[in-house]
């Protein structure tokens, strides 16, 4: 079993796709355990993109994932990592999958529509990041006992 953070960011909350993003993952049988509204502010934004400090894009993607509301989630089953990122589609949009949420959705790199971490190590630091453990909800579905036997 597996958990890992999502970001439905800015541009998809503005353009009213929330449901259409948080749907495709529930369609790939991920559970989520954790979701909320929020704004993300710029200490918390330095700290979940630390690995991109320096690079040119940088100020953009914090001035962007601060510009407005995100919804924020924890999904967990077998390989949800892996599932979540092959759902998400690449980062350059240009570049994603039709049938991939970016493929379908993302507009351009900067405004690519979500988040997912992409290691076990960046899950459990981002889930820490914007979730206390009281948030995080357990339960099992029926479903559950057909797709993580
Ligand atoms: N060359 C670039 N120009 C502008 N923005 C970029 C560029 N490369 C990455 N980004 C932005 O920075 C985010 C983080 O980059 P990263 O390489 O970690 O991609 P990712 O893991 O696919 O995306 P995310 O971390 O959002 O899930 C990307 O989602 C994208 O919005």
């Amino acid at each position: 079993m597996e958990r890992t953070l999502i970001i439905v960011k800015p541009d998809a909350v503005q353009r009213g796709l929330v449901g259409e993003v948080l749907r495709r993952l529930e369609q790939r049988g991920l559970r989520f355990v954790g979701l909320k509204l929020m704004k993300v502010d710029r200490e918390v934004a330095e700290r979940h993109y630390a690995e991109h400090r320096g690079k040119p894009f940088y100020e953009d993607l914090l001035a962007f994932i601060t510009s407005g509301p995100v919804v924020v989630g924890v999904v967990e089953g077998p390989r949800a990592i892996e599932i979540t990122r092959k759902t998400m589609g690449k980062t350059d949009p240009a570049q994603a999958e039709p049938g991939t949420i970016r493929g379908d959705l993302a507009l351009t790199i900067g405004q690519n529509v979500i988040h997912g971490s992409d290691s076990p190590e960046k899950a459990s630091y981002e889930i820490g990041l914007f979730f206390r453990e009281d948030e995080l909800v357990s339960y099992e579905r029926a479903i559950d006992r057909w797709i993580m036997g």
